[in-house]
């Protein structure tokens, strides 16, 4: 029996949208869905609890942070990352690839593996595709991620053409490593940066190992966002409409919405969480810096069609106020806020999938959020 079964539910008509449901060990995901990030074991200022009073049902945690603090064997101990954190319902653990590209320094990037100094204490490690598995095993998350490169933006023919080469061995070394299938689903990740060949070709070999899941890898890293549309667009061509797509750290809600409806399943992204610690917040006509001034006697809520925990009982001059202060509710406000928004979001764009509208809920919400259409 494979760790997770994906069932699609519904095609949109008009777009390459999808209504799914994805059964995981820890419960059922209603897809498209979002999940919030919390890379080292929490999702930043949030309790479980809070997290499952606004409907998240899957969240992401990272295997390059939880290796080197508090470690792999530490979390093993403590019976599992579930366990460790108090988290009962999905976990996602990205691999480690991107982490070591984004946060390390000092790193040497070989066939056999990548060499890298800890962000933490510039201690040396060497992560391999079987020692990524191995620490993901030991976390137990339920949906687990192939060590891959990530090609940074932009970058030469050559340099992607190799490093999805790479890319391609490494998964296959991670799925050979991967014991647990039970319990644990390994998805590949489809790299090939900008070139559409190398993006087929690596989706097609990816396919041909027959993983449970697949992510695309390798956007949202500084690409002009048509470009990304477009790089999706045809990555999802080529992936089997059995099996979940899941586009890694994305993003705005025009990017999850642009992403619905060029077939992708599953998204995550640190901005909502990161933008409310700093205090901007999403509402239904655009980001609101509620620490501005024009804020400071305003007492209507975040958003008037919002109806979080933070909008039903605080105004907008005490979250400003609390955000002046430096004080921590301000943060736990504003972060309870955003990740409510774009779950509800995505619940919103699951109903007008299954409605046959998703066209005009687009347009609605581009129009009153301020974007203007592609
Ligand atoms: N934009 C991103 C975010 C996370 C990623 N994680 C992995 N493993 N690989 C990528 O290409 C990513 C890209």
């Amino acid at each position: 029996m494979a760790a997770i079964k994906y069932r699609l539910i519904k095609k949109d008509s008009r777009t390459n949208a999808r209504l799914g449901i994805l059964e995981t060990p820890h419960g059922v995901i209603e897809t498209p869905v979002f999940m919030p990030v919390g890379t080292q074991a929490t999702v930043k200022a949030m309790t479980p609890e809070e997290l499952k009073e606004i409907g998240a049902t899957i969240i992401l945690s990272n295997t390059y942070h939880l290796y080197l603090r508090p470690g792999h064997k530490i979390i093993e101990k403590a019976g599992g990352l579930h366990r460790f954190m108090n988290w009962d319902r999905a976990i996602l653990t990205d691999s480690g690839g991107f982490q070591i590209f984004s946060l390390s320094s000092l790193r040497k990037i070989k066939e056999e593996g990548v060499e890298f100094r800890s962000h933490i204490d510039g201690s040396k490690h060497f992560f391999t595709p079987e020692k990524v598995i191995e620490i993901q095993n030991a976390l137990g998350s339920d949906i687990i991620m192939s060590f891959d490169e990530c090609a940074p933006y932009p970058a030469d023919y050559e340099y992607v053409k190799n490093s999805m080469e790479l890319t391609i061995k490494w998964a296959e070394r991670g799925k050979k490593a991967h014991k647990n299938t039970e319990k644990q689903a390994l998805f590949g990740i489809v790299q090939g940066g900008i070139y559409e060949d190398l993006r087929k070709e690596c989706a097609q070999r990816l396919v041909e190992m027959d993983f449970p899941g697949y992510s695309i890898g390798g956007l949202s890293v500084g690409e002009p966002k048509n470009v990304m549309y477009d790089i999706v667009d045809l990555t999802t061509e080529y992936l089997p409409e059995n099996k979940p797509r899941y586009l890694m750290g994305v993003g705005s809600p025009d990017d999850l919405i642009e992403g619905v409806i060029r077939g992708v399943d599953m998204f995550d992204c640190v901005l909502p969480t990161r933008i409310a610690r700093n205090g901007t917040v999403f509402t239904s006509k655009g980001k609101l810096i509620v620490r501005d001034a024009p804020y400071a006697e305003d007492f209507s809520p975040l958003d008037e069609e919002c109806d979080c925990y933070t909008c039903k009982n605080y105004s907008r001059a005490y979250i400003r106020h609390l955000f002046k202060a430096n004080e921590i509710l301000a943060a736990r406000l504003a972060t309870i806020h955003n990740l409510y928004f774009l779950i509800k979001l995505m619940e919103r764009i699951r109903e007008a999938i299954r409605q046959d509208r998703l066209l005009e809920f687009k347009k609605q919400f581009f129009k009153k959020y301020g974007y203007k259409e592609e």
